[in-house]
């Protein structure tokens, strides 16, 4: 395999489009792409369209449909009226297309697509499992709708597009194995460069979906993976910039659909970009910064309904990092306001919430902590797969906090068994009755984490106070607290998600809002 010439991939800007952006402002998407391309060359990765919001999208639906599958309730018609509705929602779009041969082009893709996926979730419903490499396929067909229709989009404006599908580049270039090794994602961010090169002068549509992972995509990487593929075509192209095209204006210090008065951050650090996102601000895939980064390449969060904003870069700690060139042209003239090297800073960069989130207390049936009682603890949430966001524990007892859909509300006295169960209550499910024979269990929903993040945090003394000060005055309850250690840079705790949107707004109206 050839490395790419310096000279052959300067001046490349890679552009990632969310699914709610290009569900819902597709036409605002080709005109960035048509101005973009113009100065430079562009080469664009789609998710999977989300016509309302990420929970009702095409990648949510894809796996509703396998798990409505693999649950076998004895009715054909719960995965088949998703596919349905996948179809329509993409029919509804090919409106948008004026060229009556392009737009019959796309339908027929569109027919093809949810032929396929109803073949594919009907041997599902067979077997009555979803093996990874059933999963990658089944949510490989959102990003290849997503990439087709934003192909005919281009092209009926005039536009020479090239859809590229990477549904099985890890295997045309034989990168198999554990691809989340380092060296593994060099080489297939280089074979995702070679691709791009091979498009000629068409603007590259490339799938978010890029390949078919022997531990599953979702697995590896978690939902949001298209931006690890945006960030290995930046990579493999050796480009100037990546950029990710969202509904807002960047990165807010809280979410800006829930606390009116947030700002937008001008420059965040990867480290602090990736906790948010862990903590439930779901701005960029986690795996993503440290590829790009590492490469000195930028990062900026745009919006597509605001394109001259102005967005939110994510760079390295200018302490830590030695800019490139291309970075160094990007980093402010000026300290930041949010965190200046040494100096201690004002205010924490954002506040988040994780909703909805469940406890597993476990309360061991020893009268003193046993040896290996931790570990059995998280062997057995390994085995079921269930990831923990937070944990408490004294010498025989231990709290779980994690991020669920769970319906599950209580006990194994409860009629848990029914056929309703996704395979989600399953996996608690069995991890409920495994934790059982170490001690006794309970459960409690409807709880959120709610998180400071800010890598100046360490050095802001009576922040944790404050912090929950403003909740306990407010008379919000907090169960667990989580400061320091695991993470310098965030400091959580739990409450009950009745509480919620208040404590979020509160605590940013009372820790956001210094004056000079
Ligand atoms: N701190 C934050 N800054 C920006 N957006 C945030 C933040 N916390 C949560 N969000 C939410 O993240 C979403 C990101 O934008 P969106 O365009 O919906 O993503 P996608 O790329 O998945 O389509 C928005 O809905 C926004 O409300
Ligand atoms: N479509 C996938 C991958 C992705 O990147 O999504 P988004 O860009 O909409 O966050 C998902 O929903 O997880």
């Amino acid at each position: 395999m050839s490395t790419l010439g310096l000279e052959e991939c300067r001046g490349w800007i890679i552009q990632k489009y969310g699914g709610t952006s290009l569900g819902k402002f597709p036409k605002n998407i080709v005109d960035i792409i048509i101005s973009t391309s113009k100065p430079q060359r562009v080469a664009i990765i789609c998710s999977a369209r989300s016509s309302r919001t990420k929970n009702e999208g095409t990648t949510t639906r894809l796996l509703r449909a396998a798990q409505a599958a693999a649950s076998n309730s004895g009715s054909e018609l719960t995965f088949q009226t998703i596919v349905d509705e996948i179809k329509d929602d993409h029919l509804q779009a090919a409106t948008d297309i004026n060229s009556p041969p392009l737009r019959k082009h796309f339908e027929e893709a569109v027919y093809a697509e949810c032929q396929s996926l109803s073949r594919i979730l009907e041997s599902v419903r067979e077997i009555e499992e979803v093996s990874p490499k059933t999963e990658n396929r089944i949510i490989s067909k959102g990003e290849k709708l997503a990439c087709q229709y934003l192909a005919a989009l281009l092209e009926d404006r005039g536009v020479f597009a090239q859809y590229i599908d990477l549904s099985d580049i890890i295997g045309r270039y034989d990168i198999s194995a554990d691809v989340s090794e380092h060296h593994l994602l060099i080489a297939l961010a280089k074979a995702l460069g070679q691709e791009i090169l091979s498009c000629g002068g068409k603007i590259p549509i490339i799938t978010g979906y890029f390949g078919n992972l022997t531990g599953g995509l979702l697995k590896t990487f978690g939902r949001g993976y298209s931006d690890l593929a945006a960030a290995l075509v930046t990579i493999g192209i050796a480009a100037r910039e990546l950029q990710i095209w969202k509904e807002v204006d960047g990165i807010f210090t809280a979410d800006p659909r829930q606390v009116p008065t947030a700002r937008v951050i001008p420059f965040i650090s990867p480290s602090e970009a990736a906790e948010l996102t862990f903590y439930g601000s779901e701005v960029i895939n986690p795996h993503t910064m440290a590829q790009v980064i590492n490469a000195k390449i930028p990062i900026r969060i745009k919006n597509v309904m605001n394109p001259s904003l102005q967005g939110t870069y994510i760079l390295p700690d200018p302490v830590n990092a030695i800019p490139s060139p291309e970075m160094t042209s990007f980093l402010p003239s000026e300290p930041l306001a949010v965190d200046s090297g040494s100096q201690v800073p004002k205010m924490p960069t954002a506040v988040t919430i994780k909703r909805p989130v469940i406890v597993l207390n476990l309360c061991s049936n020893r009268k003193t902590r046993a040896h290996g009682f931790l570990a059995k603890v998280f062997q057995i949430l390994d085995r079921n797969y269930l990831l923990i966001d937070l944990i408490a524990s004294s010498e025989v007892h231990i709290s779980l906090a994690l991020h669920s859909e769970h319906t599950m509300v209580s006990g194994p006295d409860d009629d848990l068994g029914g056929e309703d169960m996704t395979i989600d209550d399953k996996r608690l499910k069995k991890a409920y009755d495994e934790l059982g024979e170490l001690g006794s269990v309970d459960i409690v929903t409807g709880m959120t984490i709610i998180s400071l993040v800010g890598k100046g945090l360490k050095r802001m003394t009576g922040i944790a106070g404050r912090f929950f000060g403003v909740l306990g005055d407010a008379g919000v309850n907090i169960e667990m607290i989580s400061q320091g250690g695991a993470s310098e840079i965030a400091i959580s705790c739990l409450i009950a998600d009745r509480d919620a949107e208040k404590a979020l707004n509160l605590v940013h109206t009372h820790l956001f809002n210094f004056v000079e």
